[in-house]
């Protein structure tokens, strides 16, 4: 289980994220939306580690992010908005060299075998020919080389066509579903946030997305 108590974060003097709580079980799909500025790439950041809060207790499955701080990064996988991989590397290449630095080991079939989960099938192809969807579909598959417990991605589905979006946000629902992992993720798309999210945080003071989401039957929480 995911947990963080009472976080807060600011820029100078501009305050982001106040006095922030929530907790998040295994198997759930939690949305991230708000207005462009509200913070939500700050959230995710600090849950990938990437940045400090100024204060707040985080801990994931009972490992703090202050005291054990390793074996939290184990457990996580990011995948951030932009997409980072080799562009002159084909997608075996790709996920050969990813499986190089990660601390777990996988088979070049295990490897395969993460990207047609995925339905990327061009196993043999140069990065660079690859269609955006295809490229942002070989990015959440190096992130999952490490079998990460909790993924968190920051906008994994723009500005890919909706055949791509939808078979990742169904891919990333199955992974809760059936593994059990904490899938968080920030997304402008109400309608994908509908159709695969369990619950959703809004952050930021407009009522806007939580109005919307609540007239839709989704749960949501102010942060
Ligand atoms: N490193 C930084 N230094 C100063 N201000 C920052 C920094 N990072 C973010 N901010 C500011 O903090 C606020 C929240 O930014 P953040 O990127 O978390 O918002 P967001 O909700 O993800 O926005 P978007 O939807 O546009 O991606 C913004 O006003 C941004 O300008």
């Amino acid at each position: 289980m995911l947990k963080v108590e009472a976080l807060s974060k600011h820029y100078g003097s501009k305050k982001v994220l106040s006095d922030v709580s929530f907790q998040i079980n295994p198997g759930e799909v939690v949305g991230l939306v708000g207005e462009n500025g509200a913070g939500k790439s700050t959230l995710l950041n600090i849950l990938a580690t990437l940045i400090s809060p100024d204060k707040g207790n985080l801990s994931f499955d009972d490992h703090s992010y202050d005291s054990d701080l390793q074996k939290v990064r184990k457990k996580i996988g990011y995948i951030p908005q932009d997409i980072a991989v080799w562009e002159d590397f084909t997608v075996e290449e790709n996920m050969v060299f990813f499986e190089q630095l990660s601390w777990k080991k996988k088979s070049k079939a295990e490897l395969r075998q993460l990207c047609q989960n995925m339905k990327l099938e061009q196993w043999k192809e140069k990065t660079q020919s690859l269609s955006g969807g295809m490229k942002r579909k070989l990015n959440i598959a190096i992130s999952l080389i490490h079998d990460p417990d909790i993924l968190l991605l920051d906008e994994p589905t723009v500005g890919i066509d909706l055949k791509s979006r939808k078979e990742i946000g169904s891919y990333l629902h199955g992974l809760a579903k059936h593994e059990g992992k904490t899938v968080i993720y920030t997304s402008h798309d109400m309608e994908e946030i509908l159709s695969f999210c369990d619950r959703v945080y809004c952050i930021g003071e407009d009522p806007f997305y939580k109005e919307l989401l609540e007239e839709n039957g989704k749960l949501v929480q102010v942060l």
